[in-house]
């Protein structure tokens, strides 16, 4: 297990920045998901990990050793990093045994008990061990090829987007095993990842890149309740953004007076409600302590199965239309006119 540092580190491509001044420490043993929109830097600030791309500033220490200064750029293979790509990853005219024995050192590549070993680690049985790639799921490949990267028990395994090429069922599947593989291990792991689903339910921590910037760094609850900027709330998930004045720990907004979860200065700000903290009340049904109740008409409903999504236009301030998420038997109809609960505890983004 070891702890990986980074600071100050800057890379540009044809003096255009990509990423800006990075500040980042990951404790040993932590998988830390590192998300961001397309573009943001994610795949080049691992590459300078890595060591495929040099720093143009900033240092990176693996387990307590500089590999990255001003005057240094430790080659990739004495980084001691496990690397997983998207896709592709395999040698495709290497069986699976072959594959992992040559992420093995040579002085142990006839150590075939360690195949077996960390088939089992990535949830593989040894009746795989002889195929080739091309007999295997993208879900099975991906998982060899986090066995192969793990095979000689690097200080730091990095994964890039190793679950974009996979259909839904597989994805979360091949997630729960590489999770598990990597927890088994103890490895400091960094996961890149567009997918905020997947950043949320795997990272410990999850880190954000925006435009070459860490904006946030934060654990998944965090995250989600308190994203540092309007634009990551919506990027995080669904927002409810409505204007409203900030006072003394409250936000007035058009949805009532709600408690601000953290503290702003007063004056003008956009509250940020999820779509889940809003809740529709039958007739007979009384509002939980705590929070607020309007008055709304249903104008459109996307329904999903599991919840559906309501679109409904404020009673006394038609011209905001918020959505909310409500469990799918509990949908009701276009044209109804519902009570909304609103759970207090909100966050609001000063005016700029
Ligand atoms: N070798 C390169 N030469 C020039 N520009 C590059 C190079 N590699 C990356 N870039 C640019 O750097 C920026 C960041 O790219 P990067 O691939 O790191 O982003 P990302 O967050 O990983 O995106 P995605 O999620 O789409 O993979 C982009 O604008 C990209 O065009």
């Amino acid at each position: 297990m070891s702890e990986l540092r980074i600071s100050g580190l800057r890379k540009a491509f044809n003096g255009c920045a990509v990423l800006h001044d990075v500040d980042l420490a990951v404790q040993p043993g932590t998988l830390l998901a590192l998300l961001g929109p397309s573009g943001g830097g994610k795949t080049t600030l691992l590459r300078v990990l890595c060591g495929f791309d040099r720093a143009d500033a900033g240092t990176i220490e693996i387990d307590g050793k500089r590999v990255v200064d001003d005057n240094l750029h430790v080659p990739t293979e004495q980084r001691r990093i496990g690397y997983v790509p998207q896709e592709g990853a395999l040698f495709p005219h290497l069986s699976v045994t072959e594959n992992i024995v040559f992420g093995l050192p040579r002085t142990q590549r006839r150590a075939h008990h360690r195949v077996a070993e960390l088939l089992r680690l990535v949830g593989l049985s040894d009746d795989y061990a002889q195929r080739m790639p091309q007999q295997l799921s993208g879900g099975q490949q991906q998982r060899v090829a986090l066995a192969r990267a793990l095979a000689p028990s690097p200080s730091l395994v990095l994964l890039d987007e190793p679950f974009s090429s996979l259909d839904a069922a597989l994805r979360l599947e091949t997630r729960e095993a590489v999770a598990e593989a990597l927890a088994a291990t103890g490895a400091t792991a960094i996961l890149v990842t567009h997918d905020q689903a997947e950043a949320l339910s795997l990272g410990h921590e999850v880190a954000v890149l925006w435009e070459g910037k860490l904006i946030q760094r934060a654990a998944p609850q965090t995250l989600y309740r308190r994203p540092a900027t309007r634009e990551l709330a919506a990027f995080i998930g669904d927002a409810v953004l409505l204007p409203g004045i900030a006072e003394n720990g409250i936000a007035i907004c058009p949805l009532g007076a709600l408690q601000l979860v953290a503290p702003v200065p007063d004056g003008g700000v956009d509250v940020m409600i999820r779509p889940e903290q809003i809740h529709l009340l039958s007739a007979s049904e009384t509002a939980p302590d705590h929070s607020t109740v309007q008055d709304a008409l249903v104008t459109s409903i996307t329904y999903n199965g599991r919840d559906a999504d309501i679109c409904l236009q404020l009673s006394g301030a038609a011209q905001f239309i918020i959505r909310a998420r409500v469990p799918g038997h509990r949908s009701p109809n276009v044209g109804e006119r519902v009570r909304l609960s609103v759970d207090s505890g909100v966050i609001a983004y000063p005016h700029r």
